[in-house]
């Protein structure tokens, strides 16, 4: 059925570990709607939700940026960080001095830590490197560039390589510079699916609430996970999740929107973004949800 009132919601989840503490216990199978759930690094999500091949996502913030006026963002709900994130790193081959204006090799799967690293480079570091898209692979980046960005799991395991290149964490660098707290990911659904499907966007929205409290309630089951599926022991897992925070209130809608104008007066986004919450939560129709058994 393709006439769009029918078929089920379809839901895109972030394939890293970043986004565990809001998902991890939230269940499609679970909703009183019919929804499908697509898991793919955020690149991907991001072009799935822009085109319509989704309809609600955990997306880069950047992406909700580039197509805010199509898109709602579901209320408190982001992957974000004040300072060290631990997973957006710029592995340095060559002096930084250096690579400000030398190349750069970017992972394909991001969106918001590219960008991020081009205000970085030229905003307060003054430089214009050339940047390539590269898979996701700290040596093959290497041989070509004197620096090379990943995230995500990605960067964690590069992190434990014992490469020995200086590693810059750009969600310290943002904080140096700024102040701010920086937002790498929301959750957004398209406006459309938002108002064909009210209850659906509800149900999950709902769904995935409950599921960040019961993590934020005990992180144990997902350090577990975490540890037996990536390695790494329960310490570096404890304080990796710990570090991120995955509400979305003024602290970290400021520094969005510092990251927003910043991205605009580069050029990086044609327009002003508006931080537009979904309707239907902000004018308190919506109950706190429950807990489920
Ligand atoms: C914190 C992170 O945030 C991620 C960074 C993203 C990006 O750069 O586009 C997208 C989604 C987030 O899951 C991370 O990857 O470690």
């Amino acid at each position: 059925m393709t006439d769009g009132l029918s078929r089920p919601i379809r839901i895109g989840r972030i394939d890293y570990t970043n986004v565990w503490p809001v998902v991890h216990h939230f269940d499609p199978a679970a909703l009183k709607h019919p929804a499908e759930q697509v898991q793919e690094m955020p690149a991907v999500l991001n072009r799935k939700l822009r085109e319509g091949e989704i309809d609600l996502a955990a997306i880069s913030s950047f992406a909700y940026g580039d197509s805010s006026e199509s898109y709602y963002l579901l209320p408190d709900l982001s992957v974000s960080a004040l300072g060290r994130v631990q997973s957006i790193l710029l592995f340095l081959k060559s002096p930084l001095e250096k690579v400000v204006n030398g190349k750069i090799a970017l992972t394909t799967t991001s969106a918001t830590s590219v960008n991020l690293l081009k205000i970085i480079m030229e905003k307060f570091y003054g430089g214009k490197p050339i940047y390539e898209d590269a898979e996701p692979s700290l040596e093959k980046m290497l041989q070509g560039a004197d620096a090379a960005l990943l995230i995500g799991d990605h960067a964690i395991r590069a992190s434990w390589q014992n490469h020995g290149y200086r590693v810059l964490d750009l969600g310290e660098v943002w904080n140096l510079w700024t102040g701010h707290w920086m937002t790498f990911a929301v959750w957004a659904v398209r406006r459309e699916a938002a108002r064909r499907n009210p209850e659906a966007v509800r149900d999950i929205f709902e769904g995935l609430t409950v599921s960040k409290r019961m993590a934020y309630r005990d992180l144990e089951p997902i350090v577990s996970k975490a540890q037996s599926q990536i390695g790494g022991t329960r310490e570096y897992w404890q304080g990796y999740f710990r570090n991120l925070y995955h509400g979305f209130g003024p602290e970290q809608q400021a520094g969005l929107k510092l990251y927003y104008q910043y991205a605009h007066e580069l050029g990086l986004i044609d327009h002003e973004v508006n931080l537009t919450e979904w309707p239907v939560a902000v004018a308190g129709n919506f109950a706190e949800p429950q807990v489920r058994k």
